[in-house]
C-alpha cells in the first residue's frame, strides 16, 4: 500500500501463498504495544511506532474506522514485580500514559505495579481486507502463489520486496528468523471494554469489535499451526485470574500463528547474483511480536529503499515493475 501510494510511477504486484484470513496477522490481537527488538536502535523503533500510530490515529478518527476495523483501546498493563523501566520507550506516543494509582491496582491483587494508557487496535479480519482493497484501488495486482526461489521473479519484475515473514527462513535461507508460536482464543465477553495485559507478555485480554482475544503463549521454534487444547485451558485459567468475570466464558474460536522473530527487523537492500543474472531485493521481514505496532513505519522505510533503486532500473523512463 505504501509503495503504490508513494511511487505511482511503479506497477506493484503482491504475490503470496496465503492471504487474509490465513496469515499470521489474522491470528494477532492487533494491538499497538511495541516489543523491543534487541538489535534495532531504539530511536528507530520509536520512529516506526510513531508513524504507525499516527497513520492509524487518522483512520480511527475518520468515517472509515468501522470498515477498516481500527479503533482506540484503553486499558491496564500490570506487573507482578517492578519492571526495569517504569516508562517504556513508547510512553509518549500512546495517549494519556500514566502509572496506575493504588486504587486501580486494588483490582489486581497479584500485581504490584501498573501502567494505564490508550492505544489503537486493528481488528485484523477487517483491517487486512480493507488494506487489500486500498491497494487494489491504487491499481495494485494480487496473485496467489508460493514462490520457491526469488529467481522465479527475475526478468518479470525490476525489484522484489521481500515481506515473507517466517517464510524468509526457507526462501532467503536466513537462519536468524525463527518461529515463536502464539495461541489465542476468541471469546464472547462484550462487557469487557478495557484491555488487561500482564507485563510479562504471557497473559492478555484484548476486547475487540466482535469478540475478545485472550492470550497468549510464546513457544520458541514450534512450527505447528494447530492450537493445543491443553494450552486453551491454560489461557482461560490465566486470563480468569486477571479478570475473574471470564470464568466459564464461551469460546468462539482458537487459533495459532508463528511470530517471525528476529533480533532486528531486516530492512535493507540486497543485490543478488546468479549465473550472471542480477536481482534487486528490498527485505522487510522479521517483525516478531510487533508487526501491527510497526507496520507503517517499516513499510515507509522499505518504500524509501525502493525509491533509491528506481534510477538504477533499465526501464526507469517508463514504469518500474515490483
Ligand atoms: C498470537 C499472536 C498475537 C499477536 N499479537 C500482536 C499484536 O497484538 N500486536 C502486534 O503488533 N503484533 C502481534 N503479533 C505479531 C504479528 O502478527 C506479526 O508480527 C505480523 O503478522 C507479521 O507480519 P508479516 O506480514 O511479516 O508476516 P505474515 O503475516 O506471516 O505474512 C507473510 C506472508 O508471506 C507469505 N509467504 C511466506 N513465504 C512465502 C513464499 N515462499 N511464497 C509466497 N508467499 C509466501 C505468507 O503466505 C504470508 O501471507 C501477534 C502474533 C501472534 C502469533
Ligand atoms: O504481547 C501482546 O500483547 C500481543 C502480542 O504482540 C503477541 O502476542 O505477540
Amino acid at each position: 500500500v505504501c509503495i503504490s501510494e508513494a511511487l505511482p510511477q511503479c506497477t506493484v504486484t503482491v504475490i503470496s501463498e496465503k492471504f487474509s484470513p490465513n496469515t499470521t496477522g489474522d491470528v494477532a490481537a492487533g494491538c499497538l504495544i511495541p516489543h523491543a527488538f534487541e538489535e534495532t536502535p531504539i530511536q528507530e523503533q520509536k520512529y516506526w511506532f510513531r508513524q504507525t500510530f499516527d497513520f492509524l490515529f487518522n483512520i480511527a478518527n475518520s468515517a472509515e474506522a468501522a470498515e477498516a476495523g481500527v479503533g482506540f483501546l484503553s486499558g491496564w498493563q500490570v506487573y507482578k514485580a517492578q519492571p526495569e523501566e517504569h516508562f517504556p520507550f513508547w510512553w509518549d506516543v500512546v495517549l494519556g500514559f500514566r502509572l496506575m494509582t493504588e486504587n486501580e491496582m486494588a483490582k489486581f491483587p497479584h500485581h504490584r505495579f501498573g501502567q494505564t494508557f490508550t492505544t489503537l487496535k486493528c481488528q485484523s479480519g477487517l483491517y487486512l481486507p480493507w488494506m487489500e482493497k486500498r491497494f487494489k484501488n491504487n491499481g495494485g495486482d494480487v496473485i496467489t502463489k508460493k514462490i520457491d526461489s526469488i529467481w522465479q521473479l527475475n526478468g518479470k519484475y525490476d525489484i522484489v520486496v521481500n515481506c515473507t515473514g517466517i517464510g524468509s527462513r526457507e526462501l532467503i535461507g536466513d537462519p536468524l528468523v525463527y518461529p515463536v508460536k502464539g495461541q489465542v482464543l476468541k471469546v464472547h465477553a462484550p462487557w469487557l471494554k478495557h484491555f488487561i495485559r500482564d507485563g510479562d507478555g504471557n497473559t492478555y485480554i484484548y476486547p475487540g469489535i466482535n469478540d475478545t482475544t485472550l492470550g497468549g503463549t510464546r513457544h520458541k521454534n514450534d512450527w505447528s499451526l494447530l492450537p493445543d487444547p491443553n494450552v486453551n485451558k491454560e489461557i482461560l485459567d490465566q486470563c480468569s485470574k486477571l479478570e475473574p468475570s471470564l470464568q466459564g466464558v464461551s469460546v468462539i474460536q482458537d487459533m495459532a500463528g508463528l511470530r517471525p522473530m528476529r533480533p532486528a527487523v531486516r530492512l535493507e537492500k540486497e543485490v543478488c547474483y546468479m549465473d550472471g543474472r542480477k536481482l534487486h531485493v528490498v527485505h522487510n521481514y522479521g517483525h516478531g511480536a510487533g508487526g501491527f505496532s510497526m507496520h507503517i513505519g517499516t513499510a515507509k522505510k522499505a518504500t524509501r529503499l525502493v525509491e533509491e533503486l528506481i534510477p538504477l532500473m533499465g526501464s526507469c523512463n517508463t514504469k518500474s515493475k515490483l
